[in-house]
């Protein structure tokens, strides 16, 4: 596979010949859940998040030493529209609180154990307002996708994905009504906070962006460079090749879910190697993780973005992976295994 895709076909082929995982792996982690000392199935989602780690880990040990969490930044020309509370400008500012370990994320890697690293995409310069035109041209997004692609570290035992981009919430239900059917109604929410109005400003320009790309968005990748962003493309990109290096992925909220669906609409089990790490409280985010068929791990009424519930989320992780790998097995602690088990 390239290091970076010159085409559009080329990132097609990548897409649509995955990986796909390590059954065998899987399938070992699943057996000694069964017997280490605790009734069977009695940790709980826990035991298949280990399992689950060790099928999309490539065959390493399962540990938990390095996470990377990386959040992406871009810039949308739909905010024009008046789609968001905030002005674009709080983009680079955040990005500048992110270096000088102000935001929130960088409390939540510190507490994760976790590295932050902040991927301003296409130097933050807006795309075009989809209301007019495609998102991006092929070469901005191809551009964005390899970057993305190419800030994942084959190094890294979990990836946290996040985001920060002023109007990427409008992009993010735009770009989910494009994959999944809908109108701006049932996907807009209220992103960092935009009143009654906006919230009627933010379906209309939804709507608007579904009637000019509406007979294109059949194609995931098309949706994704019509109705989609950088920093989305550049997350979509981060997942595709964790998936090539083995790394197991933490989505975060809304925004991070949408950027990464393309993946599950080019193949059915495009994403089995990321989690959705919380259920965010933006409006569109249970209707998103239902089209997925997904089960977010948290739900705190967390609506930020950041990458902050991924974050939140790699500590489940790291004990899942705790319990499989030190708890003794009923033998080897000398604890009586229960009936059936004595019985066969
Ligand atoms: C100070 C501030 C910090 C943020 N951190 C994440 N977001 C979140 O809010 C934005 C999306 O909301 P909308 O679509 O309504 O513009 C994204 O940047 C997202 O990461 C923030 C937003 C603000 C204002
Ligand atoms: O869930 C998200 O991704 C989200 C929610 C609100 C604002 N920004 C992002």
């Amino acid at each position: 596979m390239p290091e970076s895709f010159l085409t559009i076909a080329a990132l097609r082929d990548a897409a649509t010949s995955l990986w796909r995982g390590d059954a065998d792996a899987e399938a070992q982690a699943a057996a000694r859940d069964r017997i280490l000392t605790k009734p069977p199935g009695s940790l709980g989602r826990l035991e298949r998040i280990a399992q689950w780690h060790a099928r999309w880990r490539r065959g390493r040990p399962m540990v938990l030493e390095r996470i990377d969490v990386i959040v992406f930044a871009g810039n949308h020309g739909v905010v024009a529209q008046g789609v968001s509370a905030w002005p674009s400008a709080v983009t680079a500012q955040m990005v500048e609180n992110f270096r000088n370990g102000g935001a929130a994320i960088n409390q939540l890697s510190r507490v994760a154990g976790a590295t932050l690293r902040v991927v301003e995409v296409a130097d933050l310069a807006p795309t075009q307002d989809f209301t007019a035109g495609p998102a991006m041209d092929e070469a901005g997004f191809l551009a964005a996708v390899n970057l993305g692609y190419a800030s994942v570290s084959p190094e890294a035992d979990l990836l946290c994905l996040g985001e920060m981009g002023i109007g990427n919430t409008t992009v993010a239900s735009a770009l989910s009504a494009g994959l999944f059917g809908g109108s701006g109604t049932d996907w807009a929410g209220r992103g960092a906070g935009i009143d009654d109005d906006g919230l009627a400003r933010k379906a209309r320009a939804i709507d608007a962006a579904l009637s000019r790309h509406g007979d294109f968005t059949s194609d995931p990748l098309e949706a994704a460079r019509r109705l989609g962003g950088y920093e989305l493309a550049a997350i979509m990109g981060a997942t595709l090749a964790a998936r090539r290096h083995g790394v197991p992925v933490l989505l975060d909220g809304f925004v991070c879910t949408a950027a990464a669906a393309p993946l599950a609409r080019l193949n059915s089990d495009g994403l089995d190697h990321a989690l959705v790490s919380h259920r965010s409280a933006e409006a569109g985010h249970a209707r998103l993780a239902a089209a997925l068929g997904v089960e977010p791990l948290l739900d705190l009424g967390l609506r930020l973005g950041e990458a902050s519930g991924a974050a939140l989320a790699a500590p489940l992780v790291r004990a899942a992976i705790a319990c499989h790998t030190g708890m003794a097995t009923f033998d080897s602690a000398g604890v009586a295994t229960n009936s059936d088990a004595r019985a066969s």
